[in-house]
């Protein structure tokens, strides 16, 4: 099976602060991998690294078998990257924005891919309404209609689905698994452990930048215990140590 991302002791360090210690995985094609962790554990960090944002300061990463450190601009042309919090340009339609995003990528077929996008995630009626008047959740749909736009085969998406309603997480969900049936590969972060249990084949539990664990997410739990009760166990295990 063709691996998409394979990190070796990836490392960051910020001054004093080590964000991301030595963490080791790999994601394989057509899997929807959630790397789990509290806040401050290194998930955006990991993303950036990951993305060619962020150069590691030690250890390496290949993402669809390139290495991010040697070929950022290349790794970034592949992927799909939503990153934590971006909003698009306030000055722009929802639709100008992704003919901008269009334009970069250098993309054929504009019309036909916003048409996909505005339909799919069900927000066409919003199309030329400027960014900086969406609502938060259509604002997210925008961002992943720029992330897919290219057709990615993989995406990167952190904390997909903070501060959305229902309607639109069902939505987002539902796309992310059809994304990874179709072959897609998503790697994405999140706190929220509702959202790991039901979407991610495997988890990666991380905290204090440590990778504690990491596995399918049924046999994660095991025994009964609840993803919950996994993860917390874990995490003050660990800061008890
Ligand atoms: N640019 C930076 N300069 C200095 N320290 C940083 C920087 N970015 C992150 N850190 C530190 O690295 C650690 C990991 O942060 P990171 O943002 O990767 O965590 P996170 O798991 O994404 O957190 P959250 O869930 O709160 O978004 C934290 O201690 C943070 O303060």
């Amino acid at each position: 099976m063709r691996q998409m991302i394979e990190a070796v002791d990836l490392t960051k360090d910020y001054g004093s602060v080590t964000a991301v210690n030595r963490v080791s995985f790999s994601v394989a094609e057509g899997e929807l991998f959630g790397l789990l962790g509290p806040n401050g554990s290194g998930k955006t960090t990991m993303i950036r690294m990951l993305t060619g944002q962020v150069r590691p300061t030690a250890g390496s990463a290949r993402v669809m078998g390139l290495d991010v450190a040697d070929d950022p601009i290349a790794v970034r042309r592949l992927v799909g990257i939503i990153p934590e919090q971006e909003t698009p340009p306030s000055f722009l339609t929802a639709e100008e924005y992704l003919h901008f995003v269009a334009r970069i990528r250098n993309l054929d077929a504009v019309e036909e891919r916003c048409d996909h996008w505005f339909d799919l995630l069900e927000f066409g009626e919003k199309r030329n309404v400027l960014c900086k008047d969406l609502s938060r959740g259509t604002r997210q749909k925008l961002m992943f209609a720029q992330a897919f736009l290219h057709r990615p085969r993989l995406a990167l998406i952190d904390e997909p689905l903070i501060n959305l309603d229902p309607i639109v997480q069902r939505t987002v969900k539902d796309f992310l698994e059809d994304y990874v049936q179709d072959g897609g590969t998503v790697f994405l972060s999140t706190h929220i452990l509702e959202i790991a249990a039901e979407i991610c084949d495997r988890i990666g539990v991380i905290h204090n930048g440590r990778l504690l664990s990491c596995g399918r997410t049924e046999d994660l739990a095991g025994s009964g215990r609840s993803l919950e009760r996994f993860f917390l166990d874990l995490v003050r295990g660990d800061a008890g140590a």
